[in-house]
């Protein structure tokens, strides 16, 4: 953490960008993808240029018309891709899969036939947590997500919805800072849906881990964020960046969607991102 200025003196010009640029855990500069191009196959410019920039404990959900470049974004930031062109860190490094950040992805992609707490051991294990810590461990993990009965269960045996409650209770095991979520709740029924949103809602508020969350739904957007990105239509630009100052805790699911506020943002959100579709 950079430590505090003994003078109320206005820093030097030269460090601001400096400090600010530690305090962002992702950074996008200038950013633009191409898929294919080789060997006479037809290339396709997905993404950019867009620029944005993540600070610690931001909870950044990403909205926008079907293939806009939601899916490519995510997957530069968790360095399953290279950008054609521009730059992105993460904690101020290239990205390397698996080394910054958790991922969750709309299909669990879990071990079916071993139990939910040897998925979270395992995922556990490859954090390097020592082996006496992990049954411990597991159990938090799996009371964070509303799963403290399941630990012997085996994946095969539990509903979609309880799975993809393994798959983040087994990202957050990575105890990285950052989260990404690309769809996950978009195979599950309303109610399901509904219910994750709000537990996921919670253990961000209470973890305050940075995360990158990809969805078409507008209210998702409202219910999770603390920040909005709409991207416009291929190749995805930046089409309205907005803050949702909703409150983070204290307020239930309810009572938040009946804010005026909320209805605001909504409206506002759901309007920019029909406009990116035409
Ligand atoms: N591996 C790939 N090779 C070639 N083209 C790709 C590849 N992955 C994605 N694309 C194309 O890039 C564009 C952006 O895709 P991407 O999946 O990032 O969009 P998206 O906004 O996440 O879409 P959706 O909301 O439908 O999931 C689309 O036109 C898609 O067909």
């Amino acid at each position: 953490m950079p430590s505090l200025p003994d003078t109320d003196k206005a820093p030097d010009a030269a460090e601001v960008p400096q400090q600010r640029d530690s305090a962002a855990v992702v950074s996008v500069r200038d950013v633009e993808h191409t898929y294919g191009g080789g060997r006479g196959a037809e290339s396709v410019t997905a993404l950019g240029p867009v620029s944005l920039e993540i600070p610690a404990g931001e909870f950044l959900v990403l909205v926008g018309p079907s293939g806009c470049g939601k899916s490519t974004l995510l997957r530069l930031v968790a360095g399953f891709e290279r950008a054609s062109s521009g730059e992105v860190e993460v904690f101020g490094e290239q990205p390397e899969p698996g080394n910054q950040a958790g991922i969750v992805f709309q299909q669990p992609r879990l071990f079916p036939w071993r139990t939910v707490g040897d998925n979270i051991g395992l995922a556990l294990r490859y954090a390097g947590v020592p082996r006496a810590e992990r049954a411990e461990r597991t159990a938090e993990l799996l009371e964070r997500v509303g799963l403290a009965d399941t630990s012997g269960r085996r994946i095969w045996q539990i509903s979609g919805g309880q799975q993809q409650r393994v798959a983040i209770a087994r990202a957050l095991a990575g105890g990285k800072r950052l989260l990404l979520l690309d769809e996950p709740f978009a195979a599950l029924d309303a109610l399901t849906r509904e219910r994750l949103q709000e537990d996921l809602r919670t253990v961000s508020a209470e973890t305050g881990t940075t995360s990158v969350f990809v969805t078409h739904s507008v209210d998702e957007a409202v219910f999770l964020g603390t920040r909005t990105v709409v991207l416009s239509a291929r190749p995805g630009r930046v089409a309205l960046d907005i803050p949702i100052g909703l409150p983070r805790t204290g307020t239930g699911p309810d009572e938040l969607r009946g804010l005026p506020e909320y209805a605001a943002l909504r409206a506002e959100i759901g309007t920019a991102v029909r406009d990116a579709a035409r």
